[in-house]
């Protein structure tokens, strides 16, 4: 499967948010997305799971552009962990996480075992089945998260979108989830495109990065080559030391304090 974005730009209002992005994400790799805030990148997962219209450009799955899908196919194809992941009904966790079956049950049926099935593998995955009766609105941050997440990976989309998916989870928990999501881009080939406010993170774990700066591409390409002290003082207007570390077999970045 290939994922293309063509020349797409879109605004809010008046200000252009997304200026003339063109690229392309193929199965059976995981891409981060780092950036400064405000430089687009919710905006950009937003377009790609077609919740927002860009303005001008197309997205396309395979050639077939994402808009001319229903809704319902849509959610076949794109899972997408948002940012803000607050709800507010007091739903019970393992009717938050079948919502990822919804696609999959024609209207006015009932799960079938297999939706079943799956929800119950997915909470049990995501550690989450302890909690499986509680309210998500009485859930703490990193709790709901992985209520999110596990609902997500239920839709068993081919392409998973992350917008800091792992911001309220303990580093015990992020690793596991990381772990079950690298699995499944190599296993399942699928598509994964995350969001990472952490450079050494996205680092350790992703095929490539895609560096945002003010709605454009800054760099874009294998994640060892992207990773450098002149794109970090480029895009983020900091200065780094950047080196590989054989621990995670990857490059890292550190800030000198002074
Ligand atoms: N619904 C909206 N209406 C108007 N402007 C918006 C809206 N959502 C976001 N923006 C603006 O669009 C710009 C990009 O926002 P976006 O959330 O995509 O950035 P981001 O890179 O994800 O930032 P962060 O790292 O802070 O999460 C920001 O200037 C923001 O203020």
């Amino acid at each position: 499967m290939k994922l293309t974005l063509n020349d797409l730009c879109f605004a809010y209002d008046r200000d252009r948010i997304i200026k003339n992005i063109s690229c392309s994400f193929v199965s059976g790799s995981f891409y981060s997305i780092l950036g400064p805030n405000g430089s687009g990148k919710t905006t950009l997962l937003d377009l790609i799971s077609g919740f927002l219209k860009p303005d001008t450009g197309h997205i396309d799955i395979d050639q077939a552009p994402v808009l001319s899908l229903s809704k319902k196919e849509i959610s076949k194809k794109i899972a997408l962990v948002s940012q803000d992941h607050t709800i507010n009904f007091p739903f019970s966790v393992k009717d938050v996480v079948m919502m990822g079956r919804h696609p999959y049950i024609p209207r006015f049926s009932h799960p079938s075992y297999n939706d079943v099935k799956q929800v119950e593998e997915m909470m049990q995955v995501c550690g989450i089945h302890h909690l499986h009766d509680r309210k998500i609105n009485e859930l703490s941050g990193g709790e709901r998260q992985r209520c999110v997440f596990a609902r997500a990976l239920c839709q068993d989309t081919p392409i998973l979108l992350l917008d800091e998916a792992f911001s309220n989870m303990d580093i015990n928990h992020t690793l596991h989830m990381l772990q079950l999501v690298k699995q499944s881009v190599k296993e399942k080939n699928k598509i994964v495109i995350s969001v990472f406010h952490d450079l050494n993170l996205a680092s350790t774990w992703s095929d490539s990065l895609l560096m945002l700066k003010n709605g454009k591409i800054s760099a874009f390409g294998n994640s060892q080559d992207v990773l450098t002290q002149e794109t970090i003082k480029e895009v983020f207007d900091v200065a780094s030391i950047v080196e590989f570390n054989i621990h995670v077999q990857a490059k890292q970045v550190y800030y000198p304090s002074i």
